[in-house]
């Protein structure tokens, strides 16, 4: 692993350029999101109000403080609350301003005040409806078909299944518009999968640690590809990283891995198999759930702290899913396309491979190529419209 990076930083993203991304996640999703939230459980008019303020703050007014009794008030004021209170949220980094949307959306729907509404995650009904739809059956079903397949065409079919169910963002749906791409660049903008593979080797040894992404219709194929490394024996034991709690409407918590694990142990078929081979990694410690706090912090990777460092660093690989773990990853800059993967990740304490469909302007490691191909074609549209991929590994 290089010691460290000569590659000069880039700007971070901020969401104060009309016409922008970031700009429009702040300015649309976040008031859309509160209209969901709203519609998603019969809330008292306390929490209507508190919506109502919160949907005031984020649009026209500034960053408000987390009450002075809130639990987690000086872990934010360590990420940098203090600095930001009183600003836009559109001034501030965006990752942090999106971050914060999310704590802030909780505290008004009451998720961590004690009485009725706490733990109750207001992303619930619809991440439940993506798990119970015709698709995931579909997919499911698919199953029984692949486990006759070679073991390598199964590799390639896990793999690129965990990849491409992160276009199943329930965030990224209430503001894409859904057209596919019609250009001819190939859906794959970079493809590290061989190096993936050649970290793996099928001897029984290997630690993942898993940086999950989406609940429903991405953690299904996720859980999957984990069952299928353990059978294969290309891992002996999987740390799957989830979130703390309910956070950019889709992420995965505690609550929708267990869904999940239902979901696939009550399917017919193949589909159950798997979820067995879960079941007993979990329960006999080969595969261990984590939610750090740090998982929903509003900062880039390279700020992780000491004791969530050292599960990366002991691990043979980490699999960073999705599109805001790449932000992270590689800093929630504007990098030149063609900035090498490998220089702006070598903070991260060990191999690490992102795999992430494309939703948002952040992208590095891309050959001069290949950029020029995708902006011939769609212009910048490829950077946001999340019908590119990519498979990035530095060892
Ligand atoms: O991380 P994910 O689920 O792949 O995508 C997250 C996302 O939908 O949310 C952010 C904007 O709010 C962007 O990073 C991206 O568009």
């Amino acid at each position: 692993m290089p010691e460290r990076s000569d590659t000069p930083p880039a700007p971070v993203l901020l969401g104060n350029e009309p016409g922008s991304f970031p700009h429009s996640v702040l300015a649309e999703r976040h008031p859309a999101i509160i209209r969901q939230v709203r519609e998603a459980f019969p809330y008292d008019p306390d929490r209507h109000r508190a919506l109502d303020a919160l949907l005031a703050s984020c649009t026209e007014g500034v960053i408000e403080p987390l009450p002075a009794d809130a639990h987690d008030r000086d872990r934010w004021t360590a990420w940098g609350a203090e600095k930001y209170t009183g600003r836009s949220w559109f001034d501030v980094p965006w990752l942090w301003s999106e971050s914060y949307f999310y704590r802030q959306l909780l505290q008004a729907v009451g998720y961590f005040t004690p009485g009725p509404w706490q733990g109750i995650d207001p992303f619930r009904p619809s991440k439940l409806a993506e798990l119970d739809a015709q698709e995931t059956d579909e997919e499911l079903s698919a199953l029984d078909a692949l486990t006759d397949r070679p073991v390598p065409e199964q590799d390639r079919a896990l793999l690129h299944g965990s990849l491409w169910g992160n276009r199943a963002d329930l965030g990224f749906r209430l503001s894409a518009a859904h057209d596919e791409t019609s250009s001819d660049t190939p859906p794959l903008v970079a493809d590290d999968s061989e190096t993936l593979w050649s970290l793996l080797p099928p001897t029984g040894s290997a630690t993942l640690c898993l940086i999950a992404d989406n609940a429903g219709r991405e953690l299904v194929p996720d859980l999957l590809l984990i069952a299928h490394l353990l059978t294969q024996g290309r891992i002996a034991r999987a740390v799957l990283h989830i979130k703390p709690y309910p956070y950019y409407v889709s992420d995965a918590t505690h609550a929708d891995v267990l869904d999940a694990l239902r979901r696939l142990t009550t399917a017919p078929g193949a589909a159950a198999r798997y979820g067995h081979t879960l079941w007993s990694a979990m329960t006999d410690g080969r595969l261990t759930v984590r939610a750090h706090p740090f998982a929903a912090a509003p900062l880039p990777y390279a700020a992780m702290p000491a004791d969530l460092r050292a599960e990366p660093a002991a691990a043979t690989l980490t699999i960073v899913k999705g599109d805001l773990n790449y932000r992270r990853l590689v800093g929630d800059r504007l990098w030149p396309a063609t900035t090498p993967f490998t220089e702006v990740t070598t903070h991260f304490p060990g191999p690490v491979a992102a795999l992430r469909t494309l939703k948002s302007d952040v992208i590095t490691g891309l050959d001069a190529g290949t950029e020029a191909a995708l902006v011939a074609a769609e212009d910048q549209k490829w950077r946001t419209g999340g019908t590119h991929a990519l498979i990035q590994v530095r060892r």
